[in-house]
């Protein structure tokens, strides 16, 4: 299982530089194997085109490296603050991918504008409040982590797999380490695609509801693959 695990992680990772979502080594990916309790991650700094599935870090959810020689992913505490307050989740990615990290800079949500973003997205996709001077001056990824989960205290993480961390930059999760990629892509491509719709239009504000319902509910309804019947909810 863990080792199935590393491997699924070490995949993740190096799926970031050929999609285009990272420059140097600004991202990182980590998996969850819920019943061991046991998070992997990318060690930090390292680069993609080196990297090896044994050099993986493994850690518990408290923060305890339990196996690996290297230092884990700066981002660490963000991920692991994330697997604890969303059980849903199997697998985060962060990157500083340009589009997306530059709606993250500006301070802004990313609105539904077309079925593009709501096939993945059932809806905005949230910008965190900025952090205050104690949180930025404490443990900031950590913070970070606390912020998001606030972010969502009324949004469901699978619904809106995703994040923009205000003076930062993006954070995707999913049901495991690809899904989460998968994410990743797609929110990089929406933000692109979002910029350039307001340019073309600065009077858009979002999409229609009953087609964003059709999109999202069409991929993620009765099979949503969070065991979730949207399908009801919609209807109720
Ligand atoms: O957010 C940041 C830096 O702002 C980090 O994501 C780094 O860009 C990657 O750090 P490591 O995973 O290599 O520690």
């Amino acid at each position: 299982m863990l080792e199935q695990l590393k491997k699924e992680v070490w995949e993740a990772n190096l799926a970031l530089p050929k999609h285009g979502l990272v420059t140097f080594t600004w991202g990182n990916v980590s998996g969850i194997d819920r019943e061991q309790g046991l998070v992997v991650i990318k060690p930090s700094g390292v680069a993609y085109e080196d990297l090896k599935a044994e050099q993986l870090v493994v850690l518990n959810l408290q923060g305890d490296i339990v196996e690996g020689d290297l230092r884990p992913s700066s981002d660490t505490p963000t991920h692991l603050a994330l697997y604890r307050a969303f059980p849903q989740i199997g697998g985060i990615v962060h990157t500083h991918s340009s589009w997306a990290t530059s709606w993250a800079q500006a301070g802004r949500a990313i609105p539904a504008l077309g079925t593009t973003q709501g096939d993945y997205f059932y809806g905005t996709v949230p910008c965190t409040r900025a952090m205050t001077s104690e949180e930025i001056a404490g443990e900031y990824e950590l913070e970070t982590g606390n912020v998001i989960i606030e972010t969502f205290k009324d949004i469901s993480p699978t619904d809106i797999p995703g994040v923009l961390v205000n003076q930062h930059a993006p954070f995707t999760w999913g049901k495991n380490a690809h899904d989460a990629v998968h994410n990743a892509v797609v929110l990089e491509e929406v933000a692109k695609m979002a910029y350039r719709s307001l340019i073309l239009n600065p009077e858009l504000t979002s999409m229609d509801q009953a087609l964003l319902d059709k999109h999202f509910l069409r991929k993620h309804g009765a099979n949503a693959y969070y065991g979730q019947t949207k399908k009801e909810e919609a209807h109720k």
